[in-house]
């Protein structure tokens, strides 16, 4: 057989439906895709390959999806701290996110969160954002995976003026990126107290008639469900059932106000649920009950959400984080245990996303978007679960060797798409406009 790339790794956790761990095998790539997954020895002995790549003491992982987040607006990292989520939206970003978001902010937040993400071993993201086309092209050229927002909202902004033009817009971005191999898209509707009825509605056909996504933050905090209780006495999650949104192609976001019903409901409809358990405590909306929603057979995703509420992009740091609240929301130490806050940063993102029989697991056919950590660390030594280590010690300087469909983005550490410096020195500059 012959391959153009082979990987030996001491370690390799697959995430497949066996969470199968494996020991000195090898992964076999061709045309992007996983084409062999065999111990190391045979592999030595059936293969030819152009490039060979050795792991010792490395865990392989599927490139972990980040599945909620807001990439451009690395911007405003650190620039409104410590605050509640409407007095920190209304007071704060939208405000300065009216003054100066454009395409060029859009652009450069977003190469640094692409950066950001790729050295933090997060091949594919999705994101809720204005300007998508140009989150898209970037995205693109530094060869990461993505599901880019086509976005709704009933206000108008600098980059669109009513519910139909934002529509309009989004149709055009899937039309441009129909049958790209790393750029899919999503509707993204902000959230069901900034999008009416007819919008909703409408997004809910044209998901179903494009076969996309959908993506709307939902239940974030108890205000939110308490003001549509008062104000039309319906629940948002009630409401968007209601409306048709409710079903396999949703990703909700947040959802730390849940009913035993609406659990049911998620776990019917084969909805997912996206947490941002960092973003949720940072901004102290509430918490999400992952533990029952697992339990209840709902498929439960990570984000980060925006690095302006966590404050990074970090999945390494969002599974433990989601482990450990998992277990004290649940008042249970085997609740969330790590093989399955990996399962949630990988697999069940991708289900989230549509995109679980391309990527999120380590198997024969897929697509190859692997990530290799180094263990050989004090902090993650000794060595009795590969898994543990990742989850609950691992930290992102780790993360030596990243492919996104069979293609090296990082090498040794430093990425070989995007200019580290130029990225940092136009942070910098956006950093001092916006301060200054
Ligand atoms: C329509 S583009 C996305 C919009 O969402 C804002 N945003 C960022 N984080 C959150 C959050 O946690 N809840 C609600 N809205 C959020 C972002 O600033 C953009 O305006
Ligand atoms: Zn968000």
């Amino acid at each position: 057989m012959h391959a153009e790339l082979l990987i030996h790794a001491e370690w390799i956790l697959t995430v497949d439906p066996e969470n199968r761990q494996l020991t000195d095998h090898t992964i076999a790539i061709a045309d992007g895709r996983i084409r062999a997954i065999l111990p190391y020895e045979e592999a030595r002995r059936t293969i030819r390959a152009e490039q060979t790549v050795e792991l010792p003491g490395h865990v392989l992982i599927p490139g972990l999806i980040n599945a909620h987040t807001h990439a451009a607006m690395t911007l405003l990292r650190g620039l409104a701290d410590d605050l509640p989520l409407m007095t920190w939206l209304h007071e704060h970003i939208w405000p300065t996110e009216g003054r100066w978001v454009d395409a060029g902010f859009v652009a450069d937040g977003t190469r640094l969160a692409v950066l950001e993400m790729l050295r933090g071993g997060v091949t594919c993201y999705n994101d809720m954002y204005f300007h998508p086309e140009v989150s898209a092209q970037v995205t693109d050229e530094a060869g990461m995976r993505a599901v880019i927002g086509m976005i709704v909202v009933d206000f108008p902004t600098g980059y669109a003026a009513s519910p139909d033009e934002y529509i309009a817009k989004g149709l055009a971005l899937h039309e441009r990126y129909r049958d790209h191999p790393l750029i899919r898209v999503a509707w993204a509707p902000h959230a069901p107290y900034s999008v009416s009825d007819a919008p909703l509605q409408r997004v809910a056909t044209l998901a179903f008639e494009l076969g996309v996504p959908v993506h709307i933050h939902l239940h974030e905090t108890r205000d939110e469900v308490e003001n549509a209780v008062n104000a039309h006495g319906e629940r948002p999650f009630a409401r968007l059932d209601r409306l048709g949104l409710i079903g396999p192609s949703l990703a909700s976001v947040h959802m730390t106000q849940l009913e035993d019903a609406e659990i049911v409901r998620l776990a019917e409809t084969g909805a997912s649920v996206v947490h941002c358990p960092e973003s949720n405590l940072k901004l102290a909306s509430g918490f999400c009950p992952v533990a029952k929603l697992l339990e209840a057979g709902v498929n439960v995703a990570l984000g980060t959400d925006g690095a302006a509420s966590n404050n990074d992009l970090n999945l390494l740091g969002e599974m433990r984080t989601a482990a450990l609240l998992g277990k004290g929301v649940s008042g249970s130490a085997s609740a969330v245990p790590a093989t399955e806050a990996l399962r949630m940063a990988t697999i069940n993102g991708a289900r989230a996303l549509g995109l679980d029989s391309e990527i999120g697991s380590i198997e024969l056919g897929k697509s190859a978007d692997l990530v290799a950590l180094d263990l050989r660390d004090p902090h993650t030594q000794p060595l009795y679960h590969p898994v543990s280590q990742l989850v609950y010690a691992a930290g992102r300087h780790q993360v030596r060797q990243v492919w996104v469909r069979g293609r090296q983005v990082i090498r040794d550490g430093v990425p070989t798409t995007l200019h580290l410096a130029e990225v940092l020195s136009e942070a910098q500059i956006w950093g001092a406009r916006i301060g200054g």
